[in-house]
């Protein structure tokens, strides 16, 4: 049966209601199996990722396969307390799908119940994967082999939702579709002591105030101005009361660039800044970077340039060519990987991605499903070779 609009709401709310964090999304997970156990099976061949518990796996067997096509959705939330005064709000206390991801999963069930009703001549391949927003899943299962033997990936396509974007809108470019990250973070170690007595101490805050204005000159003082880079500090963690002089400070901070050498340039500079500190306050500076599988979402020319001559030519959908963004995806490491297209689909969103008023127009959805199903009903009628990685 294919799922009607009203019940692929009911479906996009159920998950908006059970958000869950990187790596635990398993009430997410099972409901997922649940939806896609109740479509035709005749088709679909359901498989899992050894120790990626939450992940799921979907192959659609298609009837005259050329290639696997592969199409990606994320499953996880944010640590952000809801505040939308939904019906439908949350049930997980202090999580919330911020970041639209249970947009993005019922898209991809959208598609997938269109396919196991409608069999594709490509096989296909749908991947639900844990862990977007932190410990980078695409990249866990990739590296576990996931994408190999039934579930082979010859090309990957996914989404993400643009709080900016008009609800439905289909948003790509050619190029650097998202930024790079690495997450970054400062442990610094000075002295700490009475408060009334700061010679005989060395003050971490102090050390770590100084670390903060030197940093923020990278971006406006080492990097060209026509190039971007971003150093965001999000998190300071230091003392324990007023009247003591904190012997440590912790920063935890996002590093991002739109290549992969503009990253390792700021990761440079940061290292000797923390190096320099070091020597001049006398204290210890332990620096560490993880940047996982937050590579640059680096759309595939081909395949992208054909993706977006089909997008502005199908009268079902609205096209815009968008400008690179600097948040993260871990999609990029599969792009590296593997061939693919990244596109944003607009949700015309007041709050912004990661706020906790952030709230997508579901209308979106419909159209997702119909601008990529109808895609990759085209995709699979091309007679191309399969399209090697650059
Ligand atoms: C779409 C989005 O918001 N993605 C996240 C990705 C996080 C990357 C990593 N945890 C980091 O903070 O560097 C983003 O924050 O852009």
């Amino acid at each position: 049966m294919v799922l009607s609009s009203d019940k692929l709401i009911q479906i996009r709310r159920h998950l908006h209601q059970i958000p869950e964090l990187a790596m635990n999304e398993f009430q997410t997970s099972d409901y997922l199996r649940q939806v896609i156990n109740s479509f035709s099976q005749q088709y679909l061949e359901i498989g899992s990722i050894p120790d990626l518990p939450t992940a799921i796996l979907v192959r659609v067997n298609g009837s005259n396969p050329k290639r696997n096509i592969g199409y990606r959705c994320d499953m996880d939330a944010l640590p952000v307390d809801e505040n939308n005064g939904l019906s439908y709000a949350s049930k997980n206390p202090h999580v919330m799908h911020a970041c639209g991801h249970d947009i993005h999963m019922t898209v991809a069930l959208g598609i997938l119940n269109y396919f196991s009703e409608h069999q594709p001549s490509d096989n296909l391949i749908f991947f639900f994967q844990p862990a977007e927003e932190s410990e980078s899943g695409g990249k866990v299962a990739f590296d576990k082999d996931a994408f190999s033997g039934r579930f082979h990936v010859d090309e990957f396509y996914g989404l993400h939702d643009n709080a900016q974007l008009p609800a439905g809108v289909i948003g790509c470019r050619n190029g650097t579709l998202f930024a790079g990250t690495t997450e970054v973070n400062i442990i610094i170690t000075g002295k700490s002591g009475h408060a009334a007595y700061p010679h005989l101490a060395n003050d971490s805050i102090v050390i770590a105030a100084s670390f903060i204005q030197q940093v923020q000159t990278i971006v406006s003082r080492n990097i060209a101005p026509t190039k971007c880079g971003v150093i965001t500090f999000g998190k300071i963690d230091g003392g324990v009361i007023r009247n003591v002089i904190a012997g440590t400070t912790r920063l935890e901070g996002t590093i991002r660039g739109l290549t992969q050498t503009m990253i390792e340039f700021i990761r440079q500079r940061i290292t000797e800044i923390a190096s320099g500190l070091q020597k001049s306050f006398n204290c210890q500076i332990t620096v560490e970077f993880n940047q996982g599988g937050y590579f640059p979402v680096e759309n595939n020319p081909q395949l992208t340039k054909r993706f977006i001559n089909f997008m502005k030519e199908n009268p079902e959908v609205t096209f815009q060519e968008t400008e690179p963004k600097m948040t993260g995806e871990d999609f990029g490491y599969l792009l590296n990987k593997i061939p693919g297209t990244m596109f944003w689909l607009g949700v015309d969103s007041p709050g912004a991605l990661h706020s906790a008023d952030f709230l997508p127009k579901e209308s979106a959805i419909a159209k997702g499903i119909v601008a990529m199903t109808s895609f990759l009903e085209y995709r699979m009628n091309l007679e191309d070779e399969k399209c090697s990685k650059m």
